[in-house]
């Protein structure tokens, strides 16, 4: 499959910028997320690529072939980029059964009768609906629609899939099923994917690279371990989870490292290679902080709530006049206490 390439894209609505600047490329094979708020661009950005949305600026590209190049007045048709898409908004087709909606892009394309129903066949069985050919949409659950939209996407072979929010419909043990499954599909077929959503732990879980979008602008771009661990900006930290943010001054610690100091950490918060300076935010999750009784190392707290939520609890504890949020396995007595932030567990933002 081909990869996709997309350089400075800009779009505005009247005085409202909307892209402000998207660049990325998305490999061959690979499994590709924009990942951020309400508003941020991120269908904007699915539509540019599917052709129902003109840019004001930019080159997409896919393969050899230049969809966009606004420079240059080329803007594709949608019907002329072989994609497969399937967007929320884009439902199946009430009328006609589910083997009927799957055909539907074969005989757009005037396939072959028995080769059409050969491959309605194959993908339904794809997306496990085999059998399921004769029904019409409403005879389904929501996830079996969602998969038939999928099974759509993929009959004629796309040279992309593009999917924005695909299974917003489905509660949230649907969710994770249909999660597993469409990655596994995703790998098994190799298709390069452009994936939308506003759930961070969707795209965690499916990703081989998260874009974290924000007022039309990419900040983040990386693994979905290296987007976790190393946010770099303060919104992208906040957007993937649960953070405690520190702020002090920055100066140069044992053995090349750098060490955040605040009145509340007496002895420094060792943040790795974060650049010195006067003022600096560190960013620390909840569960890499260490907290134990009275008598244990670190610096002196007060637990003032805890709260058990199953695999852990969920403790409020303040430090120096600072409300700190520690999640750990254990259990430990609201009142006296010690934590500590071990070597590697904060990091530098901003
Ligand atoms: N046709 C349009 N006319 C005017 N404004 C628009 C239009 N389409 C999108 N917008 C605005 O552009 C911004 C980005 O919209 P977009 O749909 O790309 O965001 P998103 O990140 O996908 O959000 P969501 O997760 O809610 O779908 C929003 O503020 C939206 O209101």
């Amino acid at each position: 499959m081909p990869e996709i390439r997309i350089r400075n894209l800009r779009k505005s609505f009247g005085a409202a910028t909307v892209l402000d600047g998207i660049g990325f490329t998305v490999r061959d094979k690979e499994f590709v997320t924009l990942l951020g708020p309400s508003g941020c661009g991120k269908t904007t950005t699915l539509m540019a690529i599917a052709g129902f949305q003109s840019p004001d600026e930019g080159v997409i590209a896919v393969g050899d072939e230049v969809f966009v190049d606004r420079s240059a007045g080329v803007d594709l048709p949608a019907e002329r980029r072989d994609l497969g898409i399937v967007f929320q908004s884009y439902a199946l087709w009430p009328h006609m059964t589910v083997a009927q909606n799957v055909g539907f892009p074969l005989s757009l394309r005037k396939a072959d009768k028995r080769a059409a129903r050969e491959r309605v066949a194959e993908v339904l069985d794809l997306v496990e609906l085999g059998g399921h050919g004769d029904r019409y949409p409403h005879q389904l659950s929501g996830g079996q629609q969602q998969r038939v939209a999928l099974a759509r996407a993929i009959a004629h072979p796309p040279r992309v899939l593009l999917l924005d929010e695909p299974f917003s419909n489905l509660d949230a043990k649907l969710r994770e099923r249909a999660r597993d499954w469409l990655k596994q599909l995703q790998t098994s077929l190799g298709l390069t994917t452009v994936f939308v959503t506003h759930d961070q732990d969707e795209a965690l879980a499916m990703s081989d690279r998260i874009l974290v979008m924000h007022g039309g602008r990419i900040l983040r771009d990386g693994t979905p371990e290296e987007v976790y661990r190393e946010p770099g900006a303060r919104f992208v930290a906040e957007f993937l989870g649960q953070c405690n943010f520190l702020t002090g001054s920055v100066a140069a610690g044992p053995a090349g490292s750098s060490v955040l100091r605040m009145p509340a950490f007496p002895d420094g918060i060792t943040v790795g290679a974060a650049p010195r300076g006067p003022e600096a935010t560190v960013a620390v999750r909840p569960q890499d902080i260490e907290l134990d009784g009275p008598d244990a190392p670190g610096v002196d707290a007060s637990v003032i709530e805890a709260v058990f939520l199953g695999d852990h609890y969920r403790y409020q504890v303040r430090v120096a006049g600072l409300r700190i949020e520690v999640h750990a396995p254990h259990t430990v007595a609201c009142g006296p206490a010690r934590i500590r932030i071990p070597p590697g567990a904060a990091v530098f933002v901003d």
